[in-house]
Parts: structure tokens; C-alpha cells; sequence
């Protein structure tokens, strides 16, 4: 059985606010208390239970807890922390649910002078295009891939009992080097978004958009789907993770030309059914090592 904690949520969001009614049902939990600094959104999660508390500030929040979850949009994590340093504390752990994780050690670094020993950074791989706690479900994490990113000068206790916090969400934890994490998640999250995005945005710039979404089929639903996620949390995470985002695009954008050219110049039919039966094998391989 999982420790169970005092948490403080800071950004009670879709994230933020599904830890919290994931760490209530399974019992890791001894008390709520939240702070999002959009009221409406805060009183929402009060007025929904899915926090017990709420405080006027993430320092407050993060006072009375024992366990401090940081779920806001990436941009704003190096805000939060100068907020938190003056009360920091040695008895507390810190963890964060952010989609990059280069950049947090980074914000850290540059707040505390050292990535603090009991802040372990996280990733839940798992969540959904809408935002906001209305949208919290306590079976998010529920086998559902769970990144944490420790720092060589973390305390091992600390990420043993993140690790056992987020195993007990349902969550499968692994452990991995943040750079590498962020490599490997600019292909599989970061980019799709990128090109969901763009898609959309070029379609939405036609005169005749109207009847190019009247009549799209299901395959166009499914496709653009993230691009109804939040503008803001996409523009902080594609930001951050600039570096392993931009050569991919390039990889992507090589890779349109070549299916461009294969259409335009090849009068085989089998070198199409060729490029197509290859992705289509790949996918299948994504497919046959899912989580079930
Ligand atoms: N949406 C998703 O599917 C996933 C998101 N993440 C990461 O989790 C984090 C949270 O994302 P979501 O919960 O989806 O977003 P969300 O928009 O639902 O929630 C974020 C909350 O943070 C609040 N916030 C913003 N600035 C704040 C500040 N300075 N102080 C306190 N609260 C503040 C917002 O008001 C909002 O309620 C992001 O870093 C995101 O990259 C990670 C995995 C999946
Ligand atoms: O909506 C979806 O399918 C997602 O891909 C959600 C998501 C968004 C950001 C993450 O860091 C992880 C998962």
C-alpha cells in the first residue's frame, strides 16, 4: 500500500484535477488542497470535490501539504517555483506532470541553483484535447504510461515514493533520462500536434472551408482531433522542446515531398502500394505493443 499524502494541487486543470480524484478513489489521499490561479476554475473543482480546500495562493497551497503536484501549462513552471522557494521545505515532496522535461530541470536550475533534491520531475503519457477540471477523470492514469525523469542529484527515497504514488493512480512507471524523454515524446506527441495544427490551420485559411468540413469524413475527425487541445499549453510545450521538435518537422516535411514525388512522377502503382503497406505494418507494430 501506497503512503498516503496531504496534497497540494497547484493548476487544478484536466491533469491537475484528475491526480486529484485518482488519489482520492485509490486512498492516497488524506486531504485535498488546490490553487489554480483562475478563480472560476478553482471554484469549479471545489464546488465538483474533487479538492477539499482551496487556497489564495500556490505558496498556501503548497504549505499545508505534504506532497506537491505542479500541474500547470510548462511555460509557467519557472514562476512557480520562485514562488514556492521561499517556503520550500526539506519534509515536502515536489513533483510536476509536464509534457517537456529538459526545460523544468532548466527552470529549476535557474530558480534554486540545483535541480532540488526531492523535486521529481513526471510525465503521465496520458490525457485527452480538453482542458480544465470539469473534464478530471479518476481512471486517466489507469495503465497508462507514466515518465519520470530523475535528476542525478535526487534523494532515491523521493523517487521511490513518486514512483509508488503514480503506480498507485494505476499508472506504469518508468524511469528515463529527461533528454532522451524528450526525443522520444517530440516524435509520438510532439510532432502529431504539430501536423494536426497545421493541417487544420491550412484548411481553416480556405475560402471554401465550409464545404471541405461539410462534407469530411470520419478519418478527418479522428486525424485533427488534438488540434481542438489548448493553443496555449501546445505553444509552451513546442516551445520548450524546440530543439528535438524543429528536426523533425524537417524530417516530416522530406518525407511529404517523397510521397509527393512518388504520386507525380511514378506511373507503378506498386511503389504507392509499397510506401503505403510499410507505414501501415509500422502502425500495426505501435499497435501490437500497446498496453491492454
Ligand atoms: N492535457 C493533456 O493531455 C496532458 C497535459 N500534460 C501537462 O500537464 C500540465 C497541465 O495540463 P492540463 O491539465 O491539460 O491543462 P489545463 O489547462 O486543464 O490545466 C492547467 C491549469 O493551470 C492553471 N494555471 C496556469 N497558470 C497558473 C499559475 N501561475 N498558477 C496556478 N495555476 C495556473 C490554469 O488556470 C489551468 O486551470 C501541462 O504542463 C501539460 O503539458 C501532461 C500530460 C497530458
Ligand atoms: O489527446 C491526446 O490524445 C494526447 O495526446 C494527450 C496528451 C497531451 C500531452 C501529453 O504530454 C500527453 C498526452
Amino acid at each position: 500500500m501506497a503512503d498516503s499524502y496531504r496534497i497540494g494541487i497547484i493548476g487544478v486543470g484536466l491533469i491537475g484535477g484528475s491526480i486529484a480524484r485518482a488519489a482520492r478513489l485509490q486512498g492516497v489521499a488524506t486531504e485535498i488542497i488546490g490553487f489554480d490561479s483562475c478563480s472560476k476554475n478553482l471554484l469549479e473543482a471545489l464546488r465538483l470535490g474533487v479538492v477539499d480546500r482551496i487556497a489564495e495562493s500556490a505558496s498556501a497551497a503548497a504549505e499545508q501539504a505534504d506532497l506537491v503536484v505542479i500541474a500547470v501549462p510548462v511555460g509557467v513552471t519557472q514562476t512557480l517555483f520562485e514562488s514556492l522557494k521561499p517556503i520550500w521545505s526539506d519534509q515536502v515532496l515536489y513533483t510536476d506532470a509536464g509534457s517537456t522535461k529538459l526545460d523544468v530541470l532548466a527552470a529549476a536550475r535557474r530558480c534554486f541553483g540545483r535541480v532540488p533534491e526531492n523535486f521529481v520531475p513526471g510525465h503521465p503519457v496520458a490525457g485527452a484535447e480538453s482542458s480544465g477540471v470539469g473534464a478530471a477523470s479518476d481512471s486517466l492514469f489507469v495503465n497508462k504510461r507514466v515518465i519520470l525523469t530523475p535528476h542525478p542529484d535526487n534523494d532515491d527515497a523521493a523517487v521511490k515514493k513518486i514512483s509508488a504514488f503514480w503506480s498507485a493512480l494505476g499508472g506504469r512507471v518508468s524511469l528515463m533520462d529527461a533528454a532522451h524523454h524528450d526525443a522520444v515524446l517530440a516524435a509520438t506527441s510532439h510532432l502529431p500536434h504539430v501536423l494536426a495544427f497545421a493541417l487544420v490551420h491550412l484548411l481553416g485559411c480556405k475560402d471554401d472551408q465550409q464545404e471541405i468540413f461539410q462534407y469530411a469524413a470520419g478519418g478527418f475527425r479522428d486525424f485533427t482531433r488534438i488540434a481542438s487541445s489548448d493553443p496555449r499549453m501546445w505553444a509552451d510545450i513546442c516551445l520548450a522542446n524546440r530543439d528535438f521538435i524543429l528536426p523533425l518537422i524537417e524530417d516530416l516535411s522530406r518525407e511529404l515531398r517523397e510521397v509527393s514525388e512518388i504520386i507525380k512522377l511514378d506511373d507503378n502503382p506498386e511503389h504507392l502500394l509499397h510506401y503505403f503497406s510499410d507505414a501501415r505494418k509500422a502502425r500495426q507494430r505501435f499497435l501490437d505493443q500497446l498496453i491492454t
